[in-house]
């Protein structure tokens, strides 16, 4: 089934025009991994799928629904994993995943939580302040926050960013499995290698656009396919 379907999106900055007509349509279990060059306009993109912004043109349906309209709907059906992790410093994982929780209106146990950190890699860490955490811990974290809610939409930044070799395979595994049970995943990488562990759809970002993404480096780029 359809699940996200982007249509004419244009966005920009002042007078830059950042996104010139994008369309994009991903089904439920797809991963769409966005390619493009430094400022080709990929975190803009993901930006507005989160609802961060708000496209000058175009339309959006998340699961049918007009998410310009209903942008709550989409806040609560989706998570956005950028630069930032978003993580109180003070806190535990486990008090980071409570509190995360807790603002869903979600009373999952301790349990449950910890079945969570321990996937992510952090057990011997549950119960230590994220402050002193480094960059791949932190990401782990927000990526484990992310299975707690098991959303319909996972939208990542970078996701292989700060993650050691292990963690890279960790992270293949964590998201094809979230894409067996039918979670609908829109990632931006440089990371071509990477992603190859993921069954994916690639589509290149330029000029505004997003086309679908040549298989083999010498393959002609189909200008006219949708993505
Ligand atoms: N908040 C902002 N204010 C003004 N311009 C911005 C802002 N965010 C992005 N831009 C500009 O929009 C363009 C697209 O940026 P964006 O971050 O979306 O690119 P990207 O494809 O994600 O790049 P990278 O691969 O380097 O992360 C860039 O020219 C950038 O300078």
């Amino acid at each position: 089934m359809v699940r996200l379907q982007v249509q004419g999106i244009h966005y920009g900055f002042g007078r830059q025009k950042v996104l010139n007509g994008v369309d994009l349509q991903a089904a439920e279990g797809e991963c769409v991994a966005l390619f493009g060059d430094n400022g080709a306009g990929k975190s803009t993109l993901l930006s507005i799928l989160a609802t961060r912004y708000k496209p000058h043109k175009g339309a959006y349906l998340l699961n049918g629904t007009d998410v310009l309209k209903q942008g709550e709907y989409a806040r609560e059906n989706l998570i956005f994993i950028g630069h930032h992790t978003h993580l109180y410093g003070h806190l535990s994982p486990m008090e980071n995943l409570r509190f995360s929780a807790d603002l869903r209106g979600l009373r999952p146990s301790d349990k449950a939580l910890r079945k969570i950190i321990d996937e992510v890699g952090l057990g011997r860490f549950a119960h230590r302040p994220a402050k002193g955490f480094s960059a791949g811990m932190r990401k782990r974290l927000a990526l484990g926050r992310a299975l707690l809610f098991h959303p319909a939409l996972l939208l990542l930044d970078e996701p292989y960013s700060a993650l050691d070799s292990k963690g890279v395979a960790w992270l293949n595994r964590l998201l094809a499995s979230y894409l067996e049970h039918g979670g609908t995943l829109i990632l931006a990488s440089h990371d071509p290698e990477r992603v190859a562990a993921l069954p994916n759809r690639a589509v290149r970002m330029t000029g505004g656009k997003l086309i679908a993404e040549s298989k083999h480096a010498d393959d002609p780029v189909e200008e006219t396919q949708p993505c």
